[in-house]
């Protein structure tokens, strides 16, 4: 067996690599007044792969999302206890700037949310406060090269300088999506992206997914278990606050270790 067919073997496997963790979560707890709605959780996330974060409602998936670039900081009464590491340093630190922080670990949310702005300026704003283009014709390739990587050049090319708002839900998600590229995030975090989208449009992103995963590590919550077998190679599964399993994508979904996740993939709770 020649070494890359060895390699490709054991990527498959998903158990016997070496695998590069780009955040390391350490007995994370997430408090929102007195609700414990994390309860110790360690999960490592693999560099270049798309991790998905699966389980009931309530169970945690979007409050952890959010630990890993400090989006619960926003929120009063919200409290983060424990270490996540980006790279090896803490995000929690003092010292920190969260601004740099978010455009490093972007994020695409549910609902489409562009800025009531022309397509060009929704994907340019981030590259413009980050300071990222010297002159116009840097700014324009930032902004072109973002929407080609969202998928979204071709539909929009024509109409730079129209307003955002005026594309189709799908649309606007990709274009949410190019405004995370724009200011060259290492990973995008994505809270359901797909729930607000048709069919059609939700294969897009998913194949947009699988496209971005070569150079950006990705980790979606999804209440869809089909999204999760689709797109992702690391799956977790939340239960009540805590991460009950985690494993290559085909392992929890075909052989589960534990009855809780069993139950759940099997529709029998959620
Ligand atoms: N902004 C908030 N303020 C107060 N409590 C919150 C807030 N967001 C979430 N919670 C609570 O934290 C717990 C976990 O919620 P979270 O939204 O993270 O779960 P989830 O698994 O993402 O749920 P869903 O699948 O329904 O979106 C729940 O008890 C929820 O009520």
């Amino acid at each position: 067996m020649n070494v890359q067919i060895q390699a490709e073997k054991s990527a498959n496997a998903g158990m016997d690599v070496a695998e590069e963790f780009v955040i390391e979560t350490r007995n994370v707890d997430v408090f929102y007044g007195d609700n414990h709605a994390i309860k110790g959780v360690s999960l490592n996330i693999p560099k270049h792969q798309v991790t998905a974060l699966i389980g009931p409602s309530g169970c945690g998936k979007s409050t952890y999302l959010r630990c890993l670039n400090r989006m619960n900081d926003t929120i009063e009464g919200c409290r983060v206890e424990g270490e996540i590491l980006l790279d090896g340093l803490d995000i929690y630190a003092s010292g920190v700037d969260e601004v740099l922080l978010r455009a490093r670990v972007g994020m695409v949310f549910q609902k489409p949310n562009p800025f009531p702005k022309s397509i060009y300026d929704n994907v340019a704003y981030g590259p413009r406060i980050h300071g990222l283009a010297a002159n116009k014709d840097e700014l324009d390739d930032i902004v072109l090269t973002s929407l080609e990587r969202a998928g979204l050049l071709k539909e929009v090319q024509d109409r730079l300088h129209s307003m955002g708002t005026g594309l189709s839900g799908g649309q606007q998600q990709r274009l949410c999506i190019a405004r995370a590229l724009a200011v060259r995030p290492e990973i995008i975090l994505m809270d359901e992206p797909c729930s607000a989208l048709d069919p059609i449009a939700t294969a897009k992103v998913e194949e947009l997914i699988d496209e971005l995963k070569e150079n950006y590590t990705i980790i979606i919550v999804t209440h869809s278990m089909q999204q999760a077998a689709r797109v992702s190679q690391k799956t977790a599964f939340f239960h009540l606050g805590d991460v009950v399993e985690s494993g290559p994508t085909e392992k929890v979904f075909t052989s589960p270790e534990d009855e809780r996740t069993q139950g759940y993939i099997t529709g029998r709770f959620g």
